[in-house]
């Protein structure tokens, strides 16, 4: 008997095509089946959980936009009216918001999943932002927000969110978890000019110097890390567990992923990266991961708008798998080639 890998290589192999011709979708054909060990895979209820969170260094002046755009733009995703609204309708792909910690009090909404943590982070500036408590919090409550949804029949998820100030707390995660400098490590965000971008470098230095080199993951998170992304970082741990595909957004997202992988290697082996950010940054962390997305569309969003746009390229990946003829089946003469 041949083994998984073996059987799954030689259905790609023999489809009515030159051998690879279908590039990076052979490969993600290969892994999906492989999550499921089934030579026919099928993807269920595809959803993205977009998870929002404030941070108490955002009034540090780390980026380009006042802190109230978090929860503002968690309104626009109630509404409707967000990129990530439009993209997942395009792709009919079931959204939710989850409030890990935003510094406001929404009533309750349909769509809006209420898992805040507290009204914002505490700022890694003065101490950690968050606390052990806090931390395990988060990765309470998105895991069961990740078997909900599991519930529902969805075995391929994408994560995004929304935070004003997280693109530094990235930057922080990311030079601990890659042993990057820390300049290497940060970007322009939403839009920092020059003197913003110098400012971000100098007081991330300097915060750094505070709390010395970390390595732990868990304790990497709890320093730097927002609600959001410790959401995120716990959902994606949740979703392996549950033998899902996961889709992994843009610069927040990754290094949401940095932490759960260095947490559980096993996820590795389910993570599809969806496109690179163009957030400088972005490329070390997926050099770090030596993994190369999807696409490169130059998106720069969050919200999980990486992941809603690449969807259609996954099922394509399946729909090859599933609907294509073999030489065999279709009659047509196999490459002259040995
Ligand atoms: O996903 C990305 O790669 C990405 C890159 C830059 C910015 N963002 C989004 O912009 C916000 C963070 O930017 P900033 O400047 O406030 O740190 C946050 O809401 C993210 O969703 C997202
Ligand atoms: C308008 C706006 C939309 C966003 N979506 C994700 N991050 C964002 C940041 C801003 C500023």
């Amino acid at each position: 008997m041949s083994t998984f890998e073996e059987q799954i290589q030689h259905k790609i192999d023999t489809k009515t095509k030159p051998l690879g011709a279908l590039g990076k979708l052979e490969a993600i054909a290969k892994q999906v089946a492989t999550i499921q060990q089934s030579l026919t895979p099928q993807l269920k209820q595809p959803t993205i959980l977009t998870f929002a969170g404030d941070h108490g260094a955002a009034k540090a002046g780390v980026s380009a936009f006042p802190q109230e755009v978090t929860f503002q733009m968690v309104m626009n995703f109630l509404n409707g009216g967000a990129a990530i609204n439009a993209f997942c309708q395009q792709n009919q792909i079931t959204l939710h918001v989850v409030d890990a910690g935003v510094n406001f009090d929404f009533e309750a909404a349909p769509g809006l999943i209420d898992a805040k943590v507290a009204h914002g982070t505490a700022s890694y500036i003065t101490g950690t932002a968050m606390t052990e408590a806090q931390l395990q919090d988060c990765f309470d409550k998105s895991a069961a927000i990740v078997a909900d949804v599991a519930k529902d029949g969805c075995n391929v998820i994408g994560f995004g969110e929304m935070g004003i100030g997280n693109t530094a707390s990235s930057s922080l995660i990311m030079s601990a978890m890659c042993q990057l400098p820390i300049e290497r490590c940060v970007g322009r965000g939403t839009g920092l000019d020059d003197e913003g971008m110098h400012h971000k470098t100098d007081l991330l230095t300097q915060v750094q110097a505070l709390h010395g080199d970390i390595t732990d993951p868990r304790l990497v998170m709890q320093t730097y890390g927002g609600f959001e992304i410790a959401q995120m970082c716990g959902a994606m741990l949740a979703a392996q567990k549950h033998g899902m595909i996961v889709m992994v957004d843009g610069f927040i997202a990754t290094a949401a992923y940095l932490v759960a992988v260095a947490i559980n290697p096993a996820l590795k082996d389910h993570a599809i990266f969806c496109h690179t950010s163009g957030e400088a940054g972005h490329q070390l962390m997926l050099d770090h991961l030596k993994v190369e997305p999807l696409v490169n569309l130059g998106m720069r969003l969050g919200e999980g708008t990486g992941c809603a746009v690449a969807y259609p390229l996954i099922q394509s990946a399946v729909a090859f798998l599933n609907d294509m003829a073999s030489f065999e089946s279709a009659g047509v003469s196999e490459s002259d080639a040995t």
